[in-house]
């Protein structure tokens, strides 16, 4: 069996402690762990096969399952529908000839192998019989009492090399050791205590394969239908993945004849095309990242099942495109039906509103109801699901992260204004994906491609591609950090900062202080009590622009401080004397009124940079006044404060 041996569990009861074996290895197989050993001297037989049926279910496919040392309980639990992968023996153990006549050609054979005469005696076995071997200790280990002597690195990559088939490394073992062994020949790592009596086996996992997998970028494969106007399918996909920092590949489930007005057409090749071109990738790379997109029918979905069935990768990310726009069901219902069982496969689901509702068979009208539809889809397929608000009505577009106990994260933000909007589920499920795969955890990949994502909607005005609903620009963000030039002037880091503030800005404008100003609703008092409190702030902000001018390197620059502090004193407050006083209906004690909470905080900042000594700090602290005062005055002045700029 050609496996993927990199991260290798074997487990240790007394280690699992009360979160017990189950629970240690579910969360250790969700983190990354391929291949799970069933390991327990003091358990009987029977109790071993009833453990091995559990895990079984538990692991449900996404990593390989072997029990060791007891041959006949892998026999039992498979003839109780277990999926038990194989066996790993010991010297003293029962033959690997025998394990392989009862397990069968397609089972994972594992055998100890401490010196060169075990690899030799390997080397004499028919080919096929052993799959790969565990060469250790690395190094001494209480896991293992009866332990061979230590080897170190070194003498495991003399073993190593020696040996016929795969080598994996084992015994006292840490995170700190992977990239030697790796470097040593090593085809993965076997591990105890290191993932089960850690407090979270699911983030040790994930450190194990980020280790493994060194600096190098993910390779990342989308299963997907092609999009020759380049917005979505394959097209976006690859632009997103490379984005976000992986190494974009591309199985093609459907040909589109589409543009950014329509779709004129679908041409599905036969599905064991799609499994030769799956294979091909997987027989030659190691693919750390799935992105599923367009599965055009039931036996296309099916080949895809299959396939991660055999050779999932650790991340599984599935965009399940099942309506369309215009809102017409794009699959039939065994198709439908075939699509909900790939879900089990992944780790998360990133349906819009309306492919919620499919999926969940509830009603998704609102917001609320998503969320609840969206716990309901993570509860049956053990997968999580990002619920996407951007087909909410209104002006905000939330996203949330849901697994079967609810919300987990969630993030709010108003709509950006743009109709270049196709393809920003293919490109955001790719995102996602890769992100993953380079390590971060749900909650950090969604806010790093929702953030990445608004970024690229942000910035799709400027490509102007086609007289429909444009893409996104996926590397507006490589674009605007001047990756493509030799160094972004001042005007592009001035414009990038907008854009990466663009958020905040968005956030600003939706304040309701701000859109009262804007339409002219706001009350008399609010905007008086404003004004005192404005004029506190600007006596203190004319000591922090005093101290700018004192700290200013340049002369030119004291000046402009200077100038500042003094336009600080003299135009506002005389500007707001006019307005605080008693026959404009503000009383003394108005004008004298105490620093909100709000006031104070942000004076605080502004003398805590002010008094660091430092003039960037506190220029650094000083200019969003300047700049935003400016850009809400200048927008609000124009009447509109949707368009950013
Ligand atoms: C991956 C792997 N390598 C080596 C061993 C040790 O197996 P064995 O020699 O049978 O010793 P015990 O595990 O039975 O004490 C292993 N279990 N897994
Ligand atoms: C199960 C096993 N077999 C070994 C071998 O050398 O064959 S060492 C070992 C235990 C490894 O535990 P830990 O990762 O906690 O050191
Ligand atoms: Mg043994």
């Amino acid at each position: 069996m050609n496996a993927d041996l990199s991260l290798y569990l074997v487990t240790d009861a007394a280690l699992c402690g009360d979160r017990g074996v189950v629970a240690t290895v579910r969360e250790a197989v969700a983190g990354g762990v391929a291949i799970v050993q069933l390991r327990d001297k003091d358990a009987s037989d029977a109790q071993t096969v009833d453990l091995l049926v559990e895990l079984s279910h538990a692991i449900a496919g996404r990593a390989l399952l072997v029990v060791n040392d007891r041959l006949q309980a892998a026999v039992d639990a498979r003839s109780r529908g277990a999926r038990v992968d194989g066996v790993h023996l010991g010297q003293s153990d029962a033959s690997v000839r025998a394990a392989r006549e009862a397990l069968g050609p397609d089972a994972l054979i594992g055998l100890t192998a401490n010196t060169p005469a075990h690899l030799d005696a390997v080397r004499a076995l028919p080919p096929g019989t052993v799959d790969y071997v565990g060469i250790g200790v690395i190094r001494p280990t209480s896991t293992k009492p009866d332990h061979p002597p230590a080897l170190g690195v070194a003498g495991f990559r003399t073993l190593a090399a020696l040996s016929p088939v795969p080598a994996v490394a084992i015994g006292g073992i840490g995170i700190d050791d992977v990239t030697a062994l790796r470097e040593a020949g090593a085809a993965g790592v076997a591990v105890v205590s290191a993932l089960c009596a850690v407090e979270d086996p699911h983030a040790a996992a994930r450190a194990f394969r980020r280790a493994w997998r060194g600096q190098r970028p993910p390779r990342v494969l989308s299963i997907a239908g092609s999009d020759p106007s380049g917005g979505a399918g394959i097209q976006a996909d690859l632009k997103a993945i490379a984005a976000n920092g992986g190494y974009g590949m591309a199985a093609i489930t459907a040909l589109t004849a589409q543009n950014t007005r329509g779709v004129r057409g679908v041409h599905v090749p036969p599905a064991d095309f799609l499994r030769a071109q799956l294979d091909a990738v997987a027989d030659d790379i190691e693919i750390d990242a799935v992105k599923i997109g367009m599965l055009a029918d039931a036996e296309v979905i099916r080949t895809v099942g299959d396939w991660l069935a055999a050779r999932r990768p650790d991340t599984v990310v599935l965009d399940p495109v099942m309506v369309s726009t215009s809102g017409d069901r794009l699959l039939d219902s065994d198709a439908e039906a075939a699509l909900l069982d790939l879900a089990s496969h992944a780790d998360l689901l990133t349906p819009n509103l309306d492919e919620l509702a499919v999926l969940s068979g509830c009603r998704v009208g609102d917001w609320p109801e998503a969320l609840a539809a969206a716990q309901q889809v993570a509860a049956r397929t053990g997968a999580l699901v990002l619920a996407k608000g951007g087909h909410l009505a209104g002006d905000q577009t939330p996203d949330a992260l849901v697994g079967a106990d609810g919300v987990i994260v969630e993030h709010r933000g108003a709509r950006i204004d743009t109709t270049s909007t196709h393809g920003t589920g293919c490109s955001l499920s790719s995102a996602l994906a890769t992100l993953s795969a380079r390590g971060k955890d749900w909650p950090e990949a969604v806010a790093g491609a929702r953030e990445w994502l608004r970024e690229s909607l942000r910035a799709a005005g400027t490509l102007d591609v086609g007289r429909g609903n444009g893409p996104v620009s996926h590397l507006a963000g490589l674009w605007q950090r001047g990756a493509l030039e030799t160094r972004p002037s001042p005007d592009d880091v001035r414009d990038a900062w907008w854009v990466s503030i663009a958020e905040v800005r968005a956030d600003i404008d939706a304040l309701p202080f701000i859109r009262a100003l804007a339409d002219g609703t706001l009350g008399r008092d609010r905007f008086l009590g404003y004004l005192a409190q404005d004029a506190l702030y600007l006596r203190e902000y004319a000591r922090v622009l005093a101290e700018a001018a004192r700290l200013a390197p340049s002369t030119q620059e004291q000046a402009f401080w200077a100038q500042s502090a003094q336009g600080a004193i003299a135009g506002e407050l005389e500007l707001h004397a006019s307005w605080l006083t008693p026959d404009t209906g503000t009383s003394a004690t108005t004008f004298s009124a105490e620093p909100s909470a709000v006031n104070t905080a942000y004076l605080d900042h502004l003398r805590a940079a002010a008094f660091s000594g430092d003039h960037a700090v506190l220029i650094a602290a000083a200019l969003p006044c300047f700049w935003l005062y400016t850009d809400l005055g200048v927008r609000l002045h124009a009447g509109s404060s949707g368009s950013m700029r």
